[in-house]
């Protein structure tokens, strides 16, 4: 019985290079960062074994696609290759233009990092991609089976590459960085406010690389009072963010860099009402100013996102940082430190006040990474990780495939988790036993198919003695629940004697049970069909491979399963208990 592994193409592929060649496309897709928005960062490679023998990424909105370059520039040696994507292609323009390339070319077997995060374009062409017979493994699901740490790693570069797509797509705010420099004595100005320079001109010409991958760039009033900035990305690129300054009073001076429209757009937000001449004043010199009836940082970046801006650089003082940190909109910080002291009791610090009064109250960066970089050393983190968007109950197109009678989004969803739920007989702790072969291959009466399916791991080992004791105890187990813990106790204690091939058997095992299951039990068979045309979704907030997740993050393989054998019982041709 290999229907489930070949529907849900659970083997995992063994090639090596799928990694290295991911991460290669995450990393050439970077290279248009900042110029790409509001699309995402695309990069193909195009690959026989470890040879690269094409390339491309997305330049800017509405240039060449990167899958097409890949293709161009492999010319004949794609036929047959493998193609790397660190991102779902999005048909943008209804040409599917990427997609199309990669068929074309006779393009073998496509790798892609992630799904893409959009609902609506999440699996699209992944399904044109298998429907033209092509393998596609997404590491991004995958993992969700099997940790494997170059994957993990390929995968990380994938979500880094297009986090602003990823923290607005989870958020509806756009990615927010926040930077400063600051002394070795954590003063990012003197006394008297001054601040140029505390980091090295090496510091700052990073800092312009970070202003050039921004969508826009904000600060505060104060910080245009003293400094009178120009916030451009001098580094030589051609992306110049929008400038943006937050404002209440709207006290700024008539005559500032930022009201310069010749080096870059500037928005001024306000408060409403505030100053209103001013506000004419600016507009007089091109200066966009939008009012808003609070001023914070939440509102402004609801704000920027519904604009379509994805990615925000924060270069304010410490009074808006801590406002906006204190918000939650802040995602990553990047802190120059520089080896000055410059004391002052009064000297102002990166972030102002948060309230905290303990240490445990302290907010812990993640990820973090230290670049020394001339004299100053880099310190960046997250605040709070990169969402990772990967599946979402229900996949439209997945579930079409598995069950026909499933045909849209707004399909009805039933959910079921605790045996006492409405349809918790669906549940694999539902205690309705079933025949099924034992170790000796002799049939047996397992309790749930909980115990059926949690003793599997350990048959068919060569430690024949202990194996037998393993399974022996599971299957007297005194509930599922007690069968589970269990075996995963052992799973973890002795992982060597859990069957080498437990990963791409475990989703088969589960069918032949659910079958023997629902087809040993009449009223469970009529409830399954009643649900014809409903997506089925365990509702299991910790398994995210048999579970659908506490949001819809899980791969929901229990659900899928249901649906896939009420198709089959639909079709009238479910045999009786097999394995
Ligand atoms: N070393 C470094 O990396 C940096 C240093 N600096 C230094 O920091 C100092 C300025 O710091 P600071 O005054 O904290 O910075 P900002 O001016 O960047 O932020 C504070 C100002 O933001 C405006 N604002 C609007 N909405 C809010 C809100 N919800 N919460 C808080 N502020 C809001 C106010 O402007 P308004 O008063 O007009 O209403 C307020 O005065 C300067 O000395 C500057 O040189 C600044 C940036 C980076
Ligand atoms: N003082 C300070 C920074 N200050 C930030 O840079 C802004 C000035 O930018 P610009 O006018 O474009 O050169 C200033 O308003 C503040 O936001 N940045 C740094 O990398 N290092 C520094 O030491």
């Amino acid at each position: 019985m290999a229907v489930a592994s070949t529907m849900f193409s659970l083997s995992l592929p063994s090639f090596d290079n799928d990694a290295v060649h991911v991460r290669r496309a995450a990393e050439i897709a970077d290279a248009s960062a900042g110029m790409s928005s509001p699309h995402p960062n695309y990069g193909c490679v195009i690959a026989r074994g470890k040879e690269v023998v094409g390339e491309g990424y997305l330049y800017a909105e509405g240039t060449k696609c990167a899958e097409l370059q890949a293709v161009e520039m492999a010319r004949d040696k794609a036929r047959g290759a493998i193609a790397f994507l660190n991102l779902e292609p999005g048909d943008s323009y209804g040409n599917n233009k990427s997609v199309v390339s990669l068929i074309q070319a006779g393009i073998e077997r496509v790798v892609i990092g992630l799904r893409h995060p959009l609902q609506h374009l999440r699996g699209k062409a992944i399904n044109i991609l298998q429907s033209q017979g092509m393998q596609v493994n997404v590491i991004g699901d995958d993992l969700q089976m099997n940790s494997i740490q170059s994957y993990e790693e390929a995968l990380k570069s994938c979500l880094l590459v297009n986090a602003p797509l990823l923290y607005g797509t989870a958020f509806g705010v756009p990615y927010s960085v926040t930077k400063y420099a600051m002394t070795l004595d954590g003063k990012i100005a003197c006394t008297s406010g001054h601040s140029s320079w505390i980091s090295s001109k090496l510091s700052r010409n990073k800092v312009f690389d970070l202003r050039g991958r921004s969508d826009a760039v904000i600060v505060g009033g104060n910080t245009v009072r003293l400094d009178d900035p120009h916030l451009t990305a001098r580094h030589g690129g051609t992306h110049v963010p929008v400038r943006m300054v937050m404002s209440r009073t709207l006290s700024l001076p008539n005559e500032a860099n930022l009201w310069n429209v010749d080096d870059g757009y500037t928005i001024v937000l306000t408060q409403r009402g505030a100053r209103k001449n001013f506000q004419e004043l600016l507009r007089s010199k091109g200066v966009e100013v939008i009012e808003f009836d609070v001023l914070n940082p939440r509102e402004v970046m609801e704000y920027c996102y519904s604009r379509g801006y994805l990615s925000v650089l924060w270069e304010c003082g410490g009074e808006l940082a801590a406002s906006a940190i204190g918000a939650g909109v802040i995602h990553k910080v990047y802190a120059f430190v520089s080896p000055k002291i410059i004391g002052g009791k009064n000297a102002p610090s990166p972030v102002g006040e948060l309230g905290m009064v303990e240490m445990s109250q302290a907010l812990n960066l993640m990820d973090v990474s230290f670049e020394q970089i001339g004299r100053d050393m880099l310190i960046s983190g997250f605040l709070q990780p990169i969402p990772d968007m990967i599946p979402v109950i229900p996949f439209k197109n997945d579930t079409t495939s598995i069950d026909p009678m499933v045909t849209s989004y707004d399909a009805n969803i039933i959910f079921f988790y605790k045996t006492w739920d409405s349809y918790g007989v669906f549940s694999n702790f539902s205690p309705h036993s079933i025949h099924m072969p034992d170790k000796n291959g002799q049939d047996y009466e397992w309790s749930t198919v909980e115990h059926y399916y949690q003793s599997q791991k350990f048959i068919g080992q060569t430690d024949l003695t202990t194996v037998h004791d393993f399974v022996e105890q599971i299957k007297l187990a005194k509930s599922p629940e007690a069968a589970a813990r269990l075996a995963r106790m052992l799973q973890k204690k002795h992982s060597n004697l859990v069957r080498s091939d437990w990963e791409s058997v475990k989703i088969d095992i589960m069918y032949s049970a659910l079958k023997c299951k629902f087809s040993t039990y009449p009223h469970l068979k009529a409830l399954l069909l009643s649900t014809a045309g409903s997506v089925l979704v365990e509702a299991s907030p910790h398994d995210l491979f048999w579970g659908g997740g506490r949001d819809g993050e899980g791969l929901n393989y229990l659900g899928r399963l249901l649906m896939q054998l009420r198709a089959e019982l639909l079709s009238g041709d479910l045999s009786t208990c097999e394995t």
